[in-house]
């Protein structure tokens, strides 16, 4: 369970653009330990928010702390104790998996275990291949693996499960349930609603630049039915991924 102390503090944050707020100053905290979903429609400033606490955007307005440290003050600092994952990731394509995770470490200064990485993300078999060789599924394990080479506190994924199969998808949420389970806390973006649901401890959802409200995904849906709300139909006990799943079964198959 997450632990209540903040890890990230995050204070009237501020994004403008050609005159207008596309972050319009919101405020929240990430508790220690837990996995932070933040979920909202498209041009909703998801991956603009996200990306000002990574230190890759310049903060127009408010502040964000990081473990006690200021972002907009010690963007270096702040690089060296989160880890990283974005919507597209480019790879070397003249570096094995194994070469390309001591590289990235040595950028940190740092040496890694290499293998234990590439075994902890399931392509021990895989640590002489090339990127291009790799499956959509493995590609975004190596890219989860690849975040870790520098042991962060925070690991941010924008959109981790974007284009996977059920199974990969499946595989990629224990992996990253596990790395919340060793004390990595974990903030992400997501379109899935079974995943906002199955995978975040917690989430915000946003829209037009502002948080509309920050709870447990059960917490949310037992508010939205103490609204009054009623679905017109009777909630089918299956759906066609489980169908899917129950047909193809559960392992990845990449
Ligand atoms: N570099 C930029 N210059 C101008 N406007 C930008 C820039 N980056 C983002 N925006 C605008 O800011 C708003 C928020 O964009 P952002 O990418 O943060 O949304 P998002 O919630 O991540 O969307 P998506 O779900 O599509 O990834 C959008 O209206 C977008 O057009």
């Amino acid at each position: 369970m997450a632990n209540l102390k903040p890890i990230i503090t995050v204070d009237q944050l501020v994004k403008t653009y050609d005159g207008k707020n596309v972050v319009d100053g919101i405020s929240f905290e990430v508790k220690k330990g837990e996995i932070f979903g933040i979920l909202g429609p498209n041009g909703a400033g998801k991956t603009t928010t996200l990306e000002m606490l990574e230190a890759l955007r310049t903060i127009d307005g408010g502040t964000v702390t990081i473990d006690g440290i200021d972002v907009a003050s010690a963007p270096r600092h702040i690089k060296n104790i989160i880890g990283i994952q974005l919507q597209s990731t480019t790879f070397y394509d003249k570096l094995t998996l194994r070469e390309q995770l001591k590289m990235f470490a040595s950028l940190y200064g740092q040496t890694v275990d290499a293998d234990a990485l590439l075994a902890k993300v399931q392509l021990t078999d895989k640590a002489k291949s090339y990127v291009e060789q790799l499956s959509g599924g493995q590609k975004q394990r190596f890219a989860i693996a690849s975040t870790l080479v520098n042991n962060p506190t925070v690991l941010f994924l924008d959109e981790p499960t974007t284009g996977l199969d059920p199974q990969a998808r499946r595989n990629l949420w224990d992996l990253i349930k596990e790395i919340r389970d060793e004390g990595i806390t974990i903030v992400l973006t997501t379109h899935y609603m079974d995943e906002a649901e199955l995978l975040c401890d917690r989430l915000a959802i946003m829209d037009n630049g502002k948080i509309i409200t920050i709870d447990t995904p059960h917490n949310l849906i037992q508010q939205l039915l103490a609204r009054g709300f009623k679905k017109k139909q009777v909630v089918e006990q299956a759906n066609l991924e489980d169908v899917f799943i129950d047909l193809t079964g559960k392992a990845i198959r990449d």
